[in-house]
């Protein structure tokens, strides 16, 4: 994957996260977009503080790069509250999250990424602490071993996913708040590339900014990314000044096309289209012929690509459209080419 683009935040070098620190809004009136889920979650955080209540748990999903994280700060920041960040993975053993939740004071916000990977143990034990605010701890091991029940402050856990497909039911009907994120259109990506050309000091014109968000998959990381590339490009290759010439340049040297698709969701409509005849084929084997992980194409590529229109997923396995390809200028066999 182009690392430049690569919509999980991990991969980005110290620098590149430091300024995704920097352009991240710290309250509602910073956040673009979203509409819906924005218009709810302000009234849910008002009624709570009017109440002097924890906020209800909050479970936000959706595709990486759309705000999850940023949007858990901006609660823990309305609602005047700390914020403690751990995430599934890293939660081993219930021990370990009987340490956070004690140490939340009321109205805290306890923030769970990737909480599709919590181990079933830890989950289980999470179910008490967020339904009635009470955990049990195990005091000494062997034969005195004994259980206590401790009351912990009333508490809102933030969970967010990219998965939500994977999240179990009873931890799913724990969340009186439930959020998906969907992918940004053009203009509301322009207002956030202007915002954030702002804060890093780079001349932009209205149109330079459209080109970029036009092209970034949807996603505000990614268009925050591809402004700082091409900021680069701008400097050494133009005036300093984004307009939409050299940002037609950057984002070509950067190999997003004209639809902003990149490397990899075009090696995918390819394959597809070359390798199986445009589909219906399986996942897995799409992610075999592409050499790129199953779980990294169905979270990340195949909800932009379908949202756009390229790729169907029907009963029998992923297939192309007409658009992709159009889009790759292949002849598009039709109906007849396929008769099974
Ligand atoms: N609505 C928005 N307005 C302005 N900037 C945004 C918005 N949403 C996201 N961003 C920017 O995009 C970056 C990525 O967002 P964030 O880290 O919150 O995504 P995420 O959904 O948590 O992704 P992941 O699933 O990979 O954890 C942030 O640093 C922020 O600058
Ligand atoms: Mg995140």
């Amino acid at each position: 994957m182009n690392e430049n683009l690569d919509p999980d935040s991990s991969h980005l070098t110290p620098t590149d996260r430091d300024i995704e620190r920097v352009l991240r809004p710290q309250a509602f009136e910073d956040f673009t977009g979203q509409e819906k889920v924005m218009e709810n979650l302000k009234i849910f955080v008002q009624a709570a503080k009017l109440r002097g209540e924890a906020l209800d748990h909050v479970l936000l999903h959706g595709p990486p790069g759309l705000g999850k994280t940023t949007l858990s700060y901006i609660i823990a920041n309305e609602m005047g509250a700390g914020i403690k960040v751990t995430s599934g993975p890293v939660l081993d053993k219930p021990g370990d999250l009987a340490g956070l939740l004690t140490g939340l004071d009321t109205g805290d916000i306890l923030f769970i990424d990737e909480i599709h990977r919590l181990s079933p143990l830890v989950e289980e034990y999470l179910y008490s602490a967020m339904e009635d605010f009470k955990i049990d701890i195990m005091l000494e091991t062997g034969p005195n071993a004994r259980s206590v029940q401790i009351s912990l402050n009333p508490f809102t856990l933030v969970g967010a996913t990219t998965r939500s497909g994977l999240l179990t039911a009873p931890l799913r009907a724990r969340f009186g708040i439930n959020c998906r994120l969907a992918y940004y259109d053009a203009k509301l990506l322009t207002t956030i590339v202007l915002r954030s050309s702002d804060i890093l000091n780079t001349p932009i014109s209205d149109e330079g900014a459209y080109e970029i968000a036009r092209r970034s998959r949807g996603t505000p990381r990614i268009a925050n990314a591809l402004l700082r590339r091409t900021r680069d490009f701008a400097q050494i290759k133009g005036t300093g000044n984004i307009d939409p010439e050299i940002a037609n340049y950057a984002l070509n040297a950067l190999n997003v096309d004209e639809h902003g698709l990149d490397e990899m969701d075009n090696k995918i409509l390819m394959t597809i289209i070359d390798k199986f005849k445009g589909g219906p084929v399986g996942l897995k084997t799409i992610a075999t012929a592409v050499g790129e992980d199953e779980g990294t194409i169905e979270e990340v590529y195949e909800p932009f690509l379908i949202q756009e229109g390229y790729i169907m997923r029907t009963s029998r396995g992923r297939e192309v459209t007409e658009a992709a390809y159009k889009h790759l200028n292949k002849n598009f066999p039709g109906q007849t080419g396929k008769l099974f």
